[in-house]
């Protein structure tokens, strides 16, 4: 029987990518494992190409499995229906799905020998059933950045010294350890709340993490020194010991075969005509969307800038009643006419990781998923950071502050919240063409090859994967310490 890693992503692209591009990392330096992938089902979530991306996936690498989770059997409230529930929608299944995870588990265990189950830091409910119940060694996957995981570890002390919620602390500072000052009103917004779902389900999260076999994070030391610094010094779970932290990134995808050959997507032949490091790229992970007030403006600050820009547009949320508008229809009358020779609007999706390693491409606005992040950072893109939902403010602190890679828009503080056209204007002539931009760029080219470094021979994050796999063959808890063993 062949040793076996399960991985447990949570619903969403962002989350299976990460997981798919883990498990494939560890089979490239540890061909010996063999890597079963549970995706958990997740009604009223559209994932635009999931299917096709497994597919690709299971053809290109056979010694990765996937387990898609049956619809649990209690009934999902109807409280959740709405998108705008997904986060609660998200903890809510992680328990409905603990029956099927269990089946799964010993299924899988009966056929192989299953030697670790890692799961993503959303699929905290999973730690009941795998470690608590069946005992399998069990490893948190933190698929955000590093500072977010030393704030969500420092979040049960928190929790502990204040009685009230981040809404009523508005614009008070929070001092997460190797965090910068952050106001407590950009916490994501189902955070809010300390009674609901989201806050609770994080706050457990922190404290589970700490009772786990390793905490897998997808950074890499030189990226993140503060946060892992704080961290490795105990600042995070004061009186306790922190499991051992893995920083085995950046864990990012290098694109896939569809886009080569006569299949290449479009918007990469159309760069290929533009000069090197001219072009502006939008785009913003694979949920977010704007309403038809906001892709105006953004078109209108676009046009006036003057820059070359690739933009993937989405039509605003389904649930809007703005979801009828074609495309055309959203964006400022003639707009595409008068942009065509500088500007490229696609729909929906586009091949990120190829556009953004396209020698023409020489800026990302970014919605500041930390995915994206880190594709940015590999090909070194400076970004301008435009956080939508979820961490994504906290991402956008560490991105300007702290790894200096990027610069931020700012939303007008009136009404409406919107980005201005004039603000957007000025960002991206700040961004591509202006001597801030420059030394974001600088940092953002020497990030990249910091980034190839660590994932070298010898590299910290090649060392950390090295110690996470020799502690996987153990087959047990790991000696509590640190990830250098
Ligand atoms: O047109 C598109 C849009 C997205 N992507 C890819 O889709 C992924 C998107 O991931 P990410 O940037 O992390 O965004 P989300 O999908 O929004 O990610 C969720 O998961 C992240 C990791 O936990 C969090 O940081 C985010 O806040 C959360 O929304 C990336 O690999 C992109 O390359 C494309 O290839 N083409």
């Amino acid at each position: 029987m062949k040793d076996t890693i399960v991985l447990y992503t949570s619903p969403g692209r962002g989350h299976l990518n990460s997981m798919v591009e883990l498990g494939k990392l560890i089979l490239t330096y540890h061909p010996c494992f063999s890597i079963d992938i549970i995706i958990p089902t997740a009604p009223f979530v559209t994932s635009a190409g999931t299917d096709d991306y497994i597919a690709s996936v299971s053809a290109t690498a056979p010694s990765v499995t996937f387990h898609q989770l049956p619809p649990p059997v209690s009934r999902i409230p109807d409280t959740l229906r709405s998108p705008a529930d997904f986060p609660a929608l998200v903890y809510e299944l992680g328990e409905l799905n603990n029956p099927n995870l269990h089946e799964t588990l010993i299924t899988i265990s009966k056929r192989s020998n299953l030697k670790a189950f890692v799961i993503d830091f959303l699929c905290n409910p999973a730690f009941q059933v795998s470690s608590s119940t069946l005992s399998i060694p069990t490893y948190y996957y933190f698929t955000t950045a590093g500072s977010v995981l030393a704030a969500n570890l420092y979040l049960p002390t928190l929790h502990k010294n204040t009685t009230k919620s981040f809404r009523e602390l508005g614009s008070a500072l929070l001092n997460f350890p190797g965090f910068p000052p952050f106001p407590a009103r950009d916490m994501a917004l189902p955070m809010h709340d300390r009674e609901g779902k989201v806050y609770k389900g994080l706050v457990d999260t922190g404290i589970q993490m700490a009772k786990s076999a390793g905490i897998i994070v997808n950074t890499f030391e030189l990226l993140q020194e503060r946060a892992i610094k704080a961290m490795l010094e105990g600042q995070c779970i004061p009186g306790e010991t922190l499991p051992p932290l893995y920083c085995i990134g950046p864990v990012v995808g290098r694109g896939n075969g569809e886009n080569r050959g006569r299949d290449r997507h479009e918007c990469l032949s159309w760069l290929d005509s533009k000069p090197s490091r001219s072009v502006l790229f939008l785009c913003f992970g694979s949920l977010g969307s704007f309403s038809s007030k906001q892709l105006k403006e953004m078109a209108i600050g676009l046009e006036r800038s003057g820059v070359k820009f690739l933009w993937v547009v989405r039509a605003p949320a389904p649930d809007s009643v703005e979801n009828r508008s074609s495309l055309e229809s959203l964006l400022p009358e003639g707009f595409l006419d008068r942009t065509k020779d500088r500007g490229l609007v696609v729909e929906s999706w586009a091949p990120q990781v190829e556009v953004l390693n396209h020698e023409s491409v020489g800026g990302f606005v970014t919605h500041c998923g930390w995915n994206s992040v880190l594709e940015g950072v590999c090909a070194g893109v400076p970004m301008l950071a435009w956080p939508l939902y979820a961490e994504q403010k906290m991402i956008k602190a560490v991105v300007v502050e702290e790894m200096k890679v990027g610069l931020a828009v700012t939303r007008s503080e009136e009404g409406d919240g919107l980005v201005s056209s004039a603000e957007l204007e000025q960002r991206v002539s700040e961004l591509m063409d202006s001597e801030k931009g420059r030394a974001v760029k600088e940092r953002a080219v020497a990030m990249k090859e910091a980034a190839a470094a660590a994932m070298r021979d010898g590299g910290s994050s090649r060392v950390a994967l090295d110690n996470l796999v020799e502690s996987f063959k153990r087959g047990r808890m790991a000696p509590l310490g640190q990830s250098k063993q």
